[in-house]
């Protein structure tokens, strides 16, 4: 069966960059796991491409989010399912993957206008945002709309499951 419309968006490293200087400006970029989809981050995105015209979503593959500690299990969804959910939303027009335990490599490649990132970060500590400065864009985070998280997801999940085993 051929491809859906949306995976047209995930694209590789080379094919984002050969296309950079056509993408409708200011280019926006942000990073992540986005390990499971919840309201937070689909909020989050529709905010981060009201910042400018174009949308790039950083997608951690599966080796890099291990090297992030976020627990032994994770991710839960396999790149390549993260990849296909990020693409189907309306806010987003390219997602590609990053290998790197940071996305400093791909920014530099990608030249965004603008970084984003959400609430939870300080812009001014990452290196990502000094480099974005470094030729004049934009990097800041969008303050947290819903406080929804994917461990905190998960640990509902397991204690629910846990109270089903012990029978309450
Ligand atoms: N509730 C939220 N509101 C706004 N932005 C969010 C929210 N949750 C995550 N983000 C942002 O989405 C991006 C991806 O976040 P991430 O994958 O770490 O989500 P998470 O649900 O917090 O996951 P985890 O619990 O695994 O850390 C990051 O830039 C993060 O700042
Ligand atoms: O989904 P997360 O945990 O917000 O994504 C991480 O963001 C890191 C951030 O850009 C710098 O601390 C990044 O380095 C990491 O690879 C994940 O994308």
């Amino acid at each position: 069966m051929s491809a859906v419309a949306f995976e047209r968006k995930i694209v590789t490293r080379e094919a984002l960059v050969a296309r950079r200087a056509t993408l409708a400006g200011p280019v926006v970029f942000t990073n992540g796991v986005f390990d499971i989809l919840h309201r937070g981050h689909v909020t989050y995105l529709a905010r981060a491409k009201a910042l400018g015209a174009s949308l790039i979503v950083g997608v951690n593959s599966d080796a890099s989010v291990r090297m992030l500690g976020k627990g032994e299990d994770r991710p839960i969804n396999r790149e390549d399912d993260r990849m296909a959910l990020l693409a189907a939303l309306e806010s987003v027009d390219w997602v590609v993957l990053f290998e790197e335990r940071t996305p400093v490599e791909l920014i530099a490649a990608v030249r965004p206008d603008v970084l984003v990132k959400g609430g939870d970060y300080d812009m001014d500590t990452l290196p990502e945002s000094a480099l974005v400065r470094g030729w004049g864009g934009r990097a800041l985070a969008i303050a947290f709309e819903h406080q929804r998280s994917t461990t905190a997801l998960l640990e509902k999940v397991r204690s629910q499951a846990g109270a089903t085993e012990s029978g309450h």
